[in-house]
């Protein structure tokens, strides 16, 4: 089957890459024409993946028509807030019925929707899936080992795409919870960042293992508010993914935390998903009634409004209560 990848960043680059080989024809979309040269002149993507040498058979275009005849599949790998402007541009052009996946990690901002929700509204001929789960872009591009979730809501086209996607190095389960996919994925950024920020404070390893236990509650307590399941969460795309992402100054979301309980500054940093999903997680988390003080104190300090040494202050003088509750 022919897969198109939209989206020239980290990811995109990574996923076009495995696509290939994992013996799919694969088309590489992206929207800067400068990019498009070097990956196809130097086999490299010295913006988004510097240092690392492309896969020759990779080319890319910035010609979305060209990318997109004859896809069979279509990959979405731009940043989560970006994801309805890609969608967009797919209107009239993506044919019916070819399943559009979702790369990106988030939850929309301005709305509080789920990625799938954006492209069912965008794309309604077009079922969403979503790909999550530990999976560093520099680590997949190199060929390293991981092993990540495709979810769809129809369990045959999970299992469909998750065959598809495979490749030796790049282990793909499949799973019809969807929703659970997508927000395991989403809320580990903003508790990445937590992981990074008590780190670059200096509070130590045994806070950061219980800042990160007690995030994972508050993840499976949203999640389980938008009915995902809880093995799904205690799964690749959820805990083995906040396992990554809280561990390791690897992942943008942690060294923008790192960066910010260092009190450097943040200027310039590369994406950090959880910025933009903190605010709706814990807005959305107010509004059903969820305890979630971690995803809250994130909110309020990428918003300037708590400092780090508050933030440590209020959680750990909240009443005392079952670990369990
Ligand atoms: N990098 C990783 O290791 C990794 C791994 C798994 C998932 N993800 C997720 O993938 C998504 C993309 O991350 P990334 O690492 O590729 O980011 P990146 O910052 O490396 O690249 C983002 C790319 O998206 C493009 N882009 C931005 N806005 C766009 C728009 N409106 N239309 C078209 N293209 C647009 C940029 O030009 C750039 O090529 C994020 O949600 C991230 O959480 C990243
Ligand atoms: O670098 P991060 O923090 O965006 O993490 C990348 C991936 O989500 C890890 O699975």
């Amino acid at each position: 089957m022919k897969v198109a990848v939209l989206g020239g960043g980290a990811w995109g680059t990574a996923l076009a890459l495995t696509s290939l080989r994992g013996g799919n024809p694969t088309t590489f979309w992206m929207r800067d024409a400068d990019a498009v040269r070097a990956v196809n002149e130097r086999h490299e993507n010295p913006g988004y993946l510097p240092g690392i040498a492309l896969d020759a058979e990779l080319t890319a275009t910035d010609d979305l028509d060209a990318a997109l005849v004859g896809a069979e599949c279509v990959l979405a790998v731009a940043p989560a807030q970006a994801l309805r402007e890609v969608a967009s541009r797919l209107v009239g052009r993506i044919r019916p019925g070819v399943p559009v996946v979702i790369c990106a990690k988030g939850i929309e901002r301005s709305s509080g929707k789920r990625l799938s929700e954006i492209i069912r509204e965008m794309l309604p001929d077009n079922p969403p899936a979503a790909l999550s789960g530990p999976s560093f872009a520099t680590d997949v591009a190199r060929g390293l080992p991981t092993a990540v979730t495709v979810a769809a809501v129809d369990a045959e086209l999970a299992a469909m795409l998750a065959r598809l996607l495979s490749a030796p190095q790049f282990r793909c389960y499949s799973s019809d919870d969807l929703v659970g996919v997508e927000i395991g994925g989403a809320l580990k950024n903003v508790l990445a960042i937590a992981a990074g920020a008590v780190i670059g404070a200096g509070l130590g390893a045994s806070a950061q293992a219980a800042l990160v236990t007690r995030g994972f509650v508050e993840l499976r307590r949203i999640g389980a508010s938008f009915g995902a399941r809880p093995e799904t969460l205690m799964g690749l795309s959820g805990l083995g993914d906040l396992v990554l992402t809280c561990g390791s100054a690897q992942s943008r979301n942690f060294a923008y935390g790192l960066a910010l309980g260092r009190g450097d500054s943040l200027v310039g940093m590369k994406l950090a998903e959880g910025v933009a999903t903190a605010g709706i997680a814990a807005t959305i988390a107010a509004q059903r009634g969820i305890r979630a003080p971690i995803t809250d104190a994130v909110d309020r300090m990428l918003a300037g409004t708590l400092t780090i040494d508050r933030a440590v202050g209020e959680l750990l003088s909240r009443p005392l209560r079952a670990e369990d509750d």
